[in-house]
């Protein structure tokens, strides 16, 4: 059993040692390659996704269905009024149930933190490759190539930061020298806590919106255990329409909340269609994660999504991913099951399923549906 103390080490073990996927080509390392590539037309074969996976709608391509994307404004949750509170609530419960996805403003998070973080962020990917790749630990901290499959080499590098009971955040970034590595520490941990009040807030009103009690979720949130923040860069790619910032997924936590730079490249898929999300200052984007789709048994969707790429503009993301303590039991409240909403989902803990996530992700098969549901009971002894 995994107490929730050694939960980072083991979430960082458990990553460390998933398998690795055969690589078939010699995968550079994107922070030399985009450097390299400045000036270049094509980018090599590694990154060429084969012709399914190619982006068939571009990273500006805004069409009517982007503006039906739900945007909440959490503004009038301070009036302290029950009406305005059960208007967002309303709101919250279509855009869970409909879209998975959904956009905040008004949240509250200090627009100067967001911008300073963009800039030190930036200069961590600046570094030479060889510096960022110090941060790297297994598959946390900085990642210069991201391959699934030995076909999918994705087009962004990444640096991926655990706040755990055991933070590991300062061990990873001063593994490397920058000059504002310092502040970088300061304002990465301010914008966890940050990023924790909103999905504090933000998982009371779901609950709220499913008939639940408010601290259905929050109460196993309350120690900031499991979540992962991610920043995302994607430099500017010579082929666009044929390589991906990030494959189509579903993610696995609970709850994800991104945070965009001006330059579009989001999209999802609703109803078979690829939708550009357009980036809105000082907007926040929420969606639905995997757990929070069983958790709910399937009353929320957690939707397919990926990045795409431009030519001209570096592209960047910061990334929350939210998840509950390690060991809190996700089951689908009775409230939730009826003739019409049969169980769908067994109850699991994150620690079960983060690491059968890793390993099935690692043989292709992604997502809570292949191996939490009641009628996928013959995928669960592997
Ligand atoms: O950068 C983005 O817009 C998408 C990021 C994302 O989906 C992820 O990191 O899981
Ligand atoms: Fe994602």
């Amino acid at each position: 059993m995994i107490d929730e103390k050694s939960w980072t080490k083991y979430i960082m073990g458990a990553i460390a040692v998933a398998p690795e996927p055969k690589r078939t080509v010699n995968v550079e390392n994107i922070g030399n390659l985009s450097v390299a590539l400045k000036d270049a037309l094509t980018i090599p074969d590694s990154y060429l996704q084969p012709e399914g996976l190619r982006p068939d709608v571009p990273y500006d391509g805004f069409s009517k269905e982007t503006d039906l994307l739900p945007v909440v404004d959490l503004q009038s949750l301070s009036t302290g009024k029950a009406d305005d509170r059960q208007q967002i609530v309303n709101n919250i419960a279509y855009a869970c149930k409909e879209w998975g996805f959904f956009q905040i403003i008004n949240h509250g998070l200090p627009l100067g933190l967001i911008q300073r973080l963009r800039e030190l962020a930036i200069c961590f990917f600046h570094l030479p490759a060889a510096e960022k790749e110090k941060a790297s630990v297994g598959q946390v901290g900085y990642q210069g190539r991201h391959t699934y499959m030995p076909e999918r080499v994705h087009w962004l590098e990444s640096l991926a930061l655990i706040s755990g009971p055991d933070t590991n955040i300062e061990d990873i970034l001063r593994r490397t020298c920058f000059d504002c590595r310092e502040e970088f520490i300061t304002a990465v941990n301010r914008y966890i806590s940050e990023m924790q009040k909103i999905g504090l807030v933000l998982l009371e009103l779901m609950a709220e919106s499913l008939d639940l009690e408010k601290s259905f979720f929050t109460q196993h949130f309350e120690k900031k255990s499991t979540s992962v923040t991610r920043f995302n860069y994607y430099p500017p790619c010579p082929q666009p329409s044929k390589a991906l910032g990030l494959f189509p997924h579903v993610d696995t936590n609970c709850m994800t909340i991104l945070n965009q730079n001006e330059i579009g490249g989001l999209q999802i898929r609703k109803d078979a269609r690829w939708i550009s999300v357009r980036p809105l200052e000082d907007a926040l984007v929420v969606n639905v994660g995997d757990c929070l789709q069983a958790w709910t048994n399937g009353h929320f969707k957690s939707v397919e999504h990926r990045a795409v790429l431009n030519s001209v503009k570096a592209r960047f993301s910061m990334v929350f991913f939210y998840s509950p303590n390690a060991l809190a039991v996700m089951a689908p409240p009775t409230k939730l099951v009826d003739e019409n909403h049969p169980l769908l989902y067994r109850p699991f803990t994150w620690a079960e399923y983060f690491p059968r996530m890793q390993k099935k992700r690692m043989e292709g098969k992604v997502g809570v549906d292949t191996f939490m549901r009641l009628d996928h009971q013959e995928d669960e002894a592997t």
